[in-house]
Parts: C-alpha cells; sequence; structure tokens
C-alpha cells in the first residue's frame, strides 16, 4: 500500500478554539476514505488544510510524497488533488458544460482538450443530457454532482468531497454512491466528509471519526461503528 496523503500532528486553532487538534492520519492510494464526526468537529477544517486553503498551526501534510501544507490551492490541484465545497458553488450563470471545462482548464493544455474532458466526465457524472443548462436552472441532486464533475474535471488523484449527499433522497444518494464507486475503480483515491452514515458505511473502506477537533476513533466501518466512544459522542445506539 502507497501512502498518497499524510496528515501528521496536524493543528488548527481560531482564536481560543482548537478546530483540528493533533490529527494523524494516512489515506492509501486507490482508498475509499471517510471524515465523519458531529457538527463543528473540525472536518471542513481539516479538509481546507488539506487543500491548502489554510495552513496549520502545527503538523505537516504530505500529498503523493512531497509536502503539501502551506502550498497554495491552485498548486496542490495541478498536483492532482481536487475538492468540493459542502456549500455547492458552480458558477451560476453558465452552463453545465462550460462549469466542467473551466474544471478540465486547471490540466489541459488547451481548451479543446479540456471540452473533451469535460465531455467524459459528465458522462460519468449522468449530467451530459444537461450539458446546456445553465448551472443555476438544476436541481440541487445535479447541482451536487456538477461539483463533483468540475472537481473530477480536473484529473486529480485524490478528490475530495464535502458531504456531497446532504439533503439528498435516499435514491439520489444510491446513484451518487455507484457514481463515486465507478470514479474509485478508475484509480482516483477518495476522502470523503459525510453525515449520510449509510452511504459511508457502504462507501468507504476506513473512517476516521473527529470530535471537537481530535481524533476518537479510526478503523474499518466495523470497527469504528463498535467503538464506545463513537456511540456515546456521535452515532448513539440507535443510529446502529
Ligand atoms: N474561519 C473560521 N474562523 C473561526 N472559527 C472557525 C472558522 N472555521 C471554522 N471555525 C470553527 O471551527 C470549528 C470546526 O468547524 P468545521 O466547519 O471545521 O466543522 P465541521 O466538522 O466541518 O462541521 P459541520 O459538520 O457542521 O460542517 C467550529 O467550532 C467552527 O465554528
Amino acid at each position: 500500500m502507497t501512502a498518497l496523503l499524510e496528515v501528521q500532528g496536524v493543528t488548527k486553532r481560531f482564536r481560543g478554539l482548537t478546530a483540528v487538534d493533533n490529527v494523524t492520519m494516512t489515506v492509501n492510494e486507490g482508498e475509499i476514505f471517510a471524515v465523519i464526526g458531529p457538527n463543528g468537529a473540525g472536518k471542513t477544517t481539516l479538509f481546507n488544510l488539506i487543500a491548502g486553503v489554510m495552513k496549520p498551526d502545527s503538523g505537516s501534510i504530505r500529498f503523493a510524497g512531497e509536502r503539501a501544507d502551506g502550498v497554495p490551492p491552485h498548486e496542490l490541484c495541478r498536483r492532482g488533488l481536487a475538492r468540493t465545497f459542502q456549500i455547492v458553488r458552480p458558477f451560476p450563470e453558465l452552463t453545465v458544460i462550460e462549469n466542467a471545462t473551466i474544471g478540465a482548464m486547471m490540466r489541459a493544455p488547451d481548451v479543446e482538450t479540456a471540452r473533451r474532458a469535460a465531455d467524459d466526465v459528465l458522462r460519468k457524472l449522468d449530467l451530459f443530457d444537461k450539458r446546456a443548462a445553465k448551472a443555476k436552472s438544476l436541481t440541487l441532486p445535479d447541482r451536487k454532482r456538477l461539483e463533483c464533475a468540475r472537481a473530477l474535471a480536473t484529473a486529480p488523484r485524490l478528490l475530495l468531497l464535502d458531504e456531497v449527499m446532504a439533503g439528498l433522497r435516499p435514491t439520489e444518494v444510491d446513484r451518487i454512491v455507484a457514481i463515486l464507486k465507478d470514479i474509485n475503480r478508475s484509480g482516483v483515491t477518495i476522502v470523503l466528509i459525510e453525515h449520510v452514515m449509510r452511504a459511508v458505511m457502504t462507501l468507504a473502506q476506513r473512517i476516521h471519526v473527529l470530535h471537537h477537533g481530535a481524533t476518537i476513533a479510526q478503523g474499518t466501518p466495523a470497527e469504528v461503528t463498535r467503538h464506545p466512544k463513537v456511540l456515546e459522542s456521535y452515532l448513539g445506539a440507535e443510529a446502529l
């Protein structure tokens, strides 16, 4: 197993609050890895640190063997790290294909190549038929998939997905779960933040649980759901 992402003793404070507290985790190439935890546990902050949006106060992050903490997002994207945002934010006035092409432009040598890459990605995300629609006209499930398409169009080795299933109906969750499995099979490593437990349990090979910024458990879905601290502070007995 080759480590693709190595987070080592990372801490981030906002004034008096420790949002991410000495977190260590390793994501292997080819894995689907989930980060879970209650609201305010520090999940999005951890993503911001990994994606270069913020710098950790201490600790280090390595991506594909190279130091990544403090490296700006566009440079990490060029190296093969892409992310979606919890609040979906495709450009509303642009069409679906234009939004995906902008993602592809990060890596493609010219616009024509970017267009073709965008088409391929839209097919994967079940959005090809809607390529001419303005992003603002899409339904929430379509917008969520467009957000994935924009990130995937950058041809990443590692895809960070921030709550791409929030607010979706079960059938839409199943659809995106199947799409993510396909994307992963095509060689993309995935780290997801997700509250939809059913999806986490079917997708993730390993789960990292945060609470008040700190790690309270990590392991396979079966190990994590049995962990007393997880039961107490997060899932609740009834969730199992
Ligand atoms: N830019 C910021 N400035 C100050 N405090 C922040 C900032 N970003 C996050 N926080 C605080 O850090 C803590 C962790 O927030 P974060 O958004 O990382 O949690 P989360 O696990 O992603 O939560 P949720 O599931 O609700 O999205 C929270 O208490 C939050 O209020």
